[in-house]
């Protein structure tokens, strides 16, 4: 059995290649065989079954999905935060790769203009922006994010700025900042890091709270594929895999797989668990946090429990409102 060849599905970026590379050598390193197959689009693949009825949601990881459940990969690997909180039924977890950068980084153009701001970190938006001399002191800067969770957290903080929108994969978006008359682009620094992008001129946003896993790489087999699972489990890092069950948690008990401005944060030190995390409105005028720190073994509900206690204090309005939009 040793020799079976286990089939790696990734997509075709370079983020996502070096993802699928990291959990090949992983493999490697225990004993495994293991292949990249590319997997392009949803346009060619032939499936009978209505999407939803599968329970096939993200739009990052679809395909991935529908080429596991076709027998045509063995294993799948995704960015966990691209990953929605209901999995597809038929594919469960194997491993969560232990986290690298949770943190969100900002890359700016011009160092004077920019970083003062980026770090800001003696005042706190709304709390004291009167007295704040960076609140009054810079012109808005324009930065570019198609994270609304970004969005609502740099207004939030400055609320007189402007956000554009920014797609593509990171290597588009970073050509598409230098092109760009914009101050600066927000990007996961994991992302940017694992493929050797990150530029000189960027900044790690220490006040901004990360999207629930962000950072943390997962693999998906088969729920009836025990051979790839086992094999994927000897690399699963546990920390890692509770820290982002919590923060899954919260983000499923506050709103599902709904688009919404929610972060979440959680690391263990010693034997405690210490959890952040907020939703916002989409313009960033609302806020509402919860911060708890529990015994590791006394974690397990975490995430529900927050996203309760959020609810009763200023979230459910919040949540409201943005279902209320749609
Ligand atoms: N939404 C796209 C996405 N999904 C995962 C990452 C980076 C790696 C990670 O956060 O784990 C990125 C890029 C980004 O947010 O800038």
């Amino acid at each position: 059995m040793m020799n079976k060849v286990i089939r790696i599905g990734t997509r075709e970026s370079q983020l996502a290649v070096w993802q699928a590379t990291q959990v090949k050598d992983l493999l490697s390193q225990h004993g495994f065989a293991a292949e990249l197959v590319y997997i392009k689009s949803e346009g060619d693949i032939d499936l009978k079954t209505p999407l939803y009825e599968m329970g096939v949601q993200g739009i990052f990881t679809r395909s991935l999905d529908i080429a596991l459940l076709n027998n045509r990969i063995d294993i799948a690997v995704h960015s966990l935060k691209d990953v929605p909180t209901q999995l597809p039924k038929g594919i469960v977890t194997a491993a969560v790769l232990k986290r690298a950068s949770y943190k969100d980084l900002l890359v700016y153009k011009s160092e004077k203009q920019v970083v003062p701001i980026a770090i800001g970190s003696e005042w706190e938006g709304e709390a004291s922006s009167q007295d704040s001399p960076l609140a009054t002191s810079h012109l808005p800067l324009t930065i570019a994010t198609s994270s609304i969770r970004r969005k609502a957290q740099w207004l939030n903080r400055y609320p007189n700025h402007i956000i554009e929108n920014l797609r593509g994969n990171v290597n588009t978006r970073l050509q598409k900042l230098a092109d760009s008359h914009w101050n600066g682009a927000i990007f996961a620094a994991a992302g940017l890091e694992r493929i050797g992008l990150r530029p000189a001129h960027s900044i790690e946003l220490d006040w901004m709270l990360p999207a629930p896993a962000q950072g943390a790489i997962v693999v998906a087999c088969r729920k009836d594929d025990q051979y790839a699972f086992e094999a994927c489990h000897l690399f699963n890092d546990a920390h890692t895999a509770l820290c982002t069950g919590i923060e899954r948690d919260f983000l499923r008990a506050l709103l599902g797989g709904c688009s919404t401005p929610i972060s979440a944060l959680a690391s263990i030190a010693d034997d405690t668990v210490h959890f952040e995390g907020n939703i916002l409105s989409l313009d960033g005028k609302e806020k509402a946090s919860i911060e708890k720190t529990v015994a590791i073994n006394n974690s397990n509900n975490l995430g529900v429990i927050a996203a309760k206690e959020l609810l009763q204090n200023g979230g459910q309005v919040i949540a409201d409102q943005i279902q209320h939009a749609k």
